[in-house]
């Protein structure tokens, strides 16, 4: 099956760039990089460093250091592609007003929150701007041109400036990598395919919440009812040698998807 996504009059888009072949499950898709963003989500040290906040809750982080070199790769590849890059940065103010209180299932069900107030002397360390835990990791610090967006939820949808950020540009397609794969990434990708996004997984950067069955879970959620999912290798081979990628041209293929929009 072939679906093209046809849209007419995207302003930044001359027609004159030809789509790539990203290899993804269940299919591969078409997509072009000026429609694309690369998503870094929460690569910050509460989600992949010991003694973060998610360390402190007791999950396990010990290997997100491949993470985060696959994340670079990616990075390296979608910014010579000319592809934005945007990353999330996950938190609340110093006083936690943005977390809601107890009015909120926020409360109830963020490990930070309840890991602070199980150890109170935690309080104001996790996951608030301003603090160690809340920033990105060193080696994934944005660079000008990147775009950094906060969010107080799990979605990157939800109360912040992405979905417009996105119309605005004209973008159609979500490379996600980051961090958790069962949470933050797919909450994301969810919202954005209820938007009518393209939400595409790099699975080898991204990381997993929990133990590794979830990562398997939450990829074969995000193939089968809500994306798909590449490699690094893949996006990088795809976009990081734009030109050199396999164009589309006009033929259909059958198992292929096709993301592009067509221009006035
Ligand atoms: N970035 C995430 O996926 N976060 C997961 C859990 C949390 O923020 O409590």
């Amino acid at each position: 099956m072939s679906i093209a996504t046809e849209q007419s009059g995207y302003a930044l888009n001359t027609g004159a760039e030809p789509a790539l072949e990203l290899p993804g499950k269940p299919e591969p898709l078409h997509m072009r990089a000026s429609e694309t963003a690369l998503v870094v989500v929460d690569m910050q040290n509460a989600y992949s460093t010991i003694g973060g906040y998610l360390d402190r809750a007791g999950f396990d982080v010990s290997s997100t250091g491949p993470v985060i070199r696959q994340i670079q790769r990616a990075i390296a590849a979608a910014r010579a592609a000319g592809m934005p890059v945007i990353f999330f940065q996950n938190g609340w103010d110093a006083e936690y007003v943005e977390a809601g209180g107890p009015g909120s299932p926020n409360w109830y069900k963020s490990n930070a929150l309840k890991t602070m107030r199980k150890e109170p002397e935690l309080n104001g360390s996790l996951l608030a701007k301003g603090t160690w835990d809340y920033d990105l990791v060193d080696e994934l610090k944005p660079q000008a041109g990147d775009i950094v967006i906060p969010k107080p939820r799990y979605s990157g949808f939800f109360n912040t400036s992405f979905d417009s950020i996105l119309r605005s540009r004209g973008i159609r397609n979500l490379v996600f990598t980051g961090i958790a794969t069962n949470v933050c990434v797919e909450s994301t990708l969810r919202d954005g395919f209820f938007l009518e996004y393209f939400g595409v997984v790099l699975a080898d950067a991204t990381h997993q919440a929990g133990p590794e069955f979830i990562q398997q879970a939450a990829l074969y959620n995000i193939e089968t009812f809500f994306g798909w999912v590449s490699s690094t290798d893949d996006f990088c081979r795809t976009f990081g040698e734009a030109g050199t990628g396999a164009e589309t041209g006009a033929e259909s293929d059958t198992d292929t998807v096709q993301t592009e929009s067509t221009t006035a």
